[in-house]
């Protein structure tokens, strides 16, 4: 038994966007706002400076800041995850340091990046993590970026310690995830990476999701869960498809965050425009951009009339 509180990681948690005013800095007030939105949204949690929120293209001062605004608005509210990954495991430990100090409720990293790092170099970043705090720990397995291949030895291995609470799961073999669910064993969370599978991720053994789209749709994903649980799987395939059909739209642009903010911006909540490498939205898509909300929005009252 682990002396956690696991449920209140369960469900659905956004990973949420950065936000940054006009000239590419951190912008706090924005944060706060748009962290708001989703408390009010009903969702579980927000997911903090993962790879939706850009975490690795800011400065470890600028992670704090935004993490601050985050856990200052709405830390009594939703549970947040601070994704403290980095390329640098000095930089992930002060970030995890902080999160602790400020009131997160979890930390979370991907493998050091870059070097291509063998699997005991893996296992000493993460276990400097995790020893840094008394925070519960996730690991954050998306080997499309990292270029990692978390085997079910290290994942074993890691599962065994208390702290180490669960695994996001961003590969897209949910085969691999019903696999890590079963090392991990009952009392081990498997939350969902890819927003496209999450009925499926739920099916086979994940506890709840963390998504990027979820962030421009949450009543939708809140649906899914809904008709998940209450046992309605045709109801529950039905608006997975209907998500599915909306990703592949906002997966047509230069940067999905590109235009997950766009349609944000829409609403009026504006977290400027995703850093560089990342490409905004161009002024011609803006026409695309509109039609996309205006669908999405669409869906979110059909599935709040049907019940959410
Ligand atoms: C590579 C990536 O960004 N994957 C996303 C998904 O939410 C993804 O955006 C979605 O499934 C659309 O493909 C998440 O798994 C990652 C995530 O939660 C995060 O932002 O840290």
């Amino acid at each position: 038994m682990n002396s956690y509180n696991l449920y209140r990681f369960k469900g659905i948690t956004i990973a949420m966007y950065s936000c940054y005013n006009a000239s590419g800095e951190i912008d706090l007030e924005a944060a706060r706002r748009l962290a708001r939105y989703y408390a009010e949204s009903g969702v579980k949690g927000l997911y903090v400076g993962g790879s939706s929120g850009e975490g690795m293209l800011q400065s470890v001062t600028e992670r704090k800041l935004m993490l601050e605004a985050v856990v200052g608005e709405v830390g009594s509210e939703l549970t947040i995850i601070a994704h403290v990954g980095a390329p640098a495991t000095r930089d992930s430990v002060e970030l995890a340091i902080h999160a602790e100090k400020i009131g997160a409720h979890a930390v979370s990293a991907v493998p050091a990046i870059y070097y291509r790092l063998p699997a005991p170099s893996v296992e000493a970043h993460w276990q400097a993590i995790i020893d840094s705090t008394d925070l519960p720990f996730i690991i954050y397995h998306i080997p499309q970026t990292t270029g990692f291949q978390l085997t079910l030895g290290l994942l074993s291995k890691m599962a065994a310690q208390e702290k180490v609470i669960g695994v996001k799961i961003s590969a897209e073999s949910t085969f691999e995830l019903q696999q890590f669910k079963a090392a991990g064993g009952e009392d081990f969370l498997v939350l969902n990476g890819p927003d496209e599978q999450y009925l499926a991720g739920r099916s086979i053994g994940a506890d709840g999701g963390i998504g990027g789209t979820y962030g421009v749709m949450p009543e939708l994903f809140l649906h899914i869960e809904k008709c998940y649980a209450q046992g309605r799987m045709d109801d529950a395939l039905k608006w997975q498809f209907i998500v599915n059909e909306l990703i592949v739209e906002l997966l047509s642009f230069p940067s999905l965050y590109g235009a997950c903010k766009a349609i944000l911006k829409l609403r009026g909540y504006d977290t400027g425009e995703p850093r560089l490498p990342l490409l905004p939205v161009a002024e011609t898509d803006l026409p695309r951009i509109h039609a996309l909300n205006e669908r999405i929005l669409s869906f979110a009252a059909q599935a709040k009339g049907a019940g959410l």
